[in-house]
């Protein structure tokens, strides 16, 4: 009932958020992935922007700075890029239970396509066979007790992310926007799809903010500047902050070794532990509107 009550509480807030029509959804009871308490999905509208990056630092930083028992899927299934990001080795094992054992690494459990099939083997699927393999990347894993899971979503708002939101019983999505206007109309569309598929937005992050040279420090709002955080305000929902874009960033999640490991003092690896703070933060205020909330009973 605990999980029922809960996903009537998020629908009934997403209707209040953004007055959108609520569709009909699968049953909750059969969406609950025991031993964890909340899935979020990184997700953005468009491709290239900063996805995989922001989820591979948020899952560490959530681990690392909030001490929180995390995992990391990989839903990227066409362009899985976490076996890359978080350097895992090898194929994940099977345990006597006849479930997957994520590859933990940097205190993060993962799981990936990309763990699953020979290094840069094309996957040629339709959308059903996508659906089956998350399915058996999600409920065919051994996670043990998890208190975050965050997905990488592919990029987008179409079916496949509409499914995955609405299988995996989300308790919100952080968004994902650089500041230029068409990554901005994007992110709309992605803060438009999780709001009808009654998922609260737990907010807005802008990454590649501004570029910083590394010779003179010097800032440049290359795609402009303050965008993100405008329409955040104009959407209604939380800004997480900004991220620049720097060579370390890059060259960090090319070794395998997330820059919150690397260099965990630099400015960056601050703003990703501020932006995991926050939505542990939201994640704890959505539980506790859950636990203080009359049930509903059907
Ligand atoms: N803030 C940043 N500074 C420097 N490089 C960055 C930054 N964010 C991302 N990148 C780089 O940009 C490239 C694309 O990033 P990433 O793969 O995270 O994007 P994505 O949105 O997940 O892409 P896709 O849509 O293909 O899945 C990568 O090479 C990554 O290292």
């Amino acid at each position: 009932m605990k999980g029922l009550s809960r996903y009537l509480t998020l629908r009934q807030r997403c209707v209040r958020n953004f007055s959108v029509q609520i569709g009909k959804g699968p049953n909750a009871k059969d969406l609950k992935i025991d031993g964890i308490k909340d899935i979020i999905a990184v997700a953005s509208g468009k491709g290239g922007v900063g996805k995989s990056t922001t989820a591979v630092n948020l899952a560490v930083s959530l681990a690392k700075k909030c001490q929180l028992k995390v995992g990391l899927l990989d839903a990227d299934v066409y362009g899985p890029s976490i076996p890359l990001m978080m350097r895992l080795r090898g194929k994940p094992e099977v345990s006597i239970d006849k479930k997957m054992i994520p590859i933990e690494n940097h205190g993060v459990k993962c799981m990936s396509m990309g763990s699953l099939v020979d290094v840069g083997a094309a996957i040629v699927w339709r959308g059903p066979m996508v659906m089956k393999a998350l399915e058996q990347m999600t409920r065919g894993v051994n996670w043990g007790t998890l208190d975050v899971l965050v997905v990488d979503m592919p990029p987008g708002t179409g079916d496949a992310q509409i499914s995955i939101s609405q299988r995996l019983q989300l308790s919100g999505a952080v968004i994902v926007s650089t500041p230029q206007d068409v990554a901005l109309l994007d992110a709309r569309r992605g803060v438009k799809m999780f709001s009808q598929v009654n998922v609260p937005i737990l907010g807005l992050l802008e990454n590649m903010s501004y570029f910083k040279c590394p010779k003179c420090g010097e800032p440049s709002d290359i795609f402009g500047k303050g965008g993100a955080r405008k329409t955040a305000e104009e959407m209604g929902v939380q800004f997480l902050g900004e991220v620049p874009l720097e060579v370390g960033i890059r060259s960090s999640s090319d070794e395998g070794v997330p820059i919150v490991v690397s260099d965990p003092e630099s400015a960056v690896s601050h703003a990703y532990g501020d932006v995991a703070e926050k939505v542990a933060n939201i994640l704890d205020e959505l539980a506790k509107q859950q636990q203080f909330r009359p049930e509903i009973v059907l």
